[in-house]
């Protein structure tokens, strides 16, 4: 599905990423995890096709970057992120938001198909949320508005979904029905690509992590096999002590 291979990303001189490899089959979900500035997002938009690195490859879908036309790969790619939120018209209702998902419009300027109004409120049904799709954009909680973007990110039918820190800013009520919705994702055929630094928000839904750190991947593979204390600590440079509950990994910190 997505394919990294020997990626440099070189920004004023900078190592932003170095020695990237990363191969994310079909029927895996993957966490991109590691701390603030690690490059993260840069590796997103290295996927999206929004960044091109300075040395290596990325083929997407079967799609070699640079030999493909991007636009029509995106396409197939579904993207959540803060940047995107910001360009949406918090004065647009809800239904209409998730509509442009349809086309990856930011906004309307023409008729919608009544079909395409249907399937926007069916998205937001999915993600209960169908009782304020009439609602402006503006007047919804943090994570209402998460959820939003989901729905307008599933309008698509994307076959990859890659979402940049979707859970931030919320507290745990609003953390833990998004995580909810996400985790639903299981039951369809979509490749989901999840960058946090929350290790917690590594939801059953998820079977693989790539550990990141200032641009180098300390451990990429099966979650249980990357997600121990040493790794966490070459990440996070804490000390902690990681517990399986209910298919999620908890840490607790240790002293120094
Ligand atoms: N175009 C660019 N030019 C210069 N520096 C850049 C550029 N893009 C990213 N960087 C730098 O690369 C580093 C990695 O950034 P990135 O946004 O990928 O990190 P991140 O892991 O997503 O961080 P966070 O968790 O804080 O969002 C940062 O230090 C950032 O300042």
């Amino acid at each position: 599905m997505i394919q990294l291979k020997d990626i440099a990303y070189i920004r004023d001189n900078r190592n932003i990423l170095q020695d990237v490899n990363l191969h994310i089959k079909e029927g895996e979900h993957w966490v991109i995890l590691g701390k603030n500035g690690s490059g993260k997002t840069t590796l997103l938009e290295l996927m999206n096709g929004y960044e091109f690195p300075t040395a290596g490859k990325v083929q997407v879908l079967g799609n070699l970057y640079g030999q493909c036309d991007v636009r029509e790969v995106r396409k197939s790619i579904g993207y959540i992120s803060q940047s995107l939120f910001e360009k949406m018209n918090l004065a647009d209702p809800v239904w209409e938001i998730v509509a442009t998902g349809e086309y990856a419009f930011l906004r309307f300027y023409q008729d919608i198909p009544e079909e395409v109004i249907e399937k926007a409120v069916r998205m937001l049904e999915s993600v209960r949320l169908g009782h304020l799709k009439d609602q402006l954009l503006g007047t919804l909680s943090q994570g209402e508005r998460k959820k939003v973007m989901l729905a307008r990110a599933l309008m698509m039918n994307p076959t990859i979904l890659i979402m940049d820190e979707p859970a931030s800013g919320l507290d745990l009520y609003e953390r833990e029905r998004l995580l909810l919705d996400i985790n639903e994702l299981s039951k369809q055929q979509i490749t989901v690509v999840y960058v946090t630094h929350h290790i917690e928000e590594i939801i059953p839904l998820f079977t693989h992590v790539a550990l990141i750190d200032e641009g180098k991947l300390i451990a990429a593979g099966p979650k249980h096999e990357v997600l121990h204390a040493e790794n966490l600590y070459k990440a996070f440079d804490v000390r902690v002590e990681l517990e399986w509950f209910q298919e999620r990994p908890w840490i607790k910190v240790l002293p120094e």
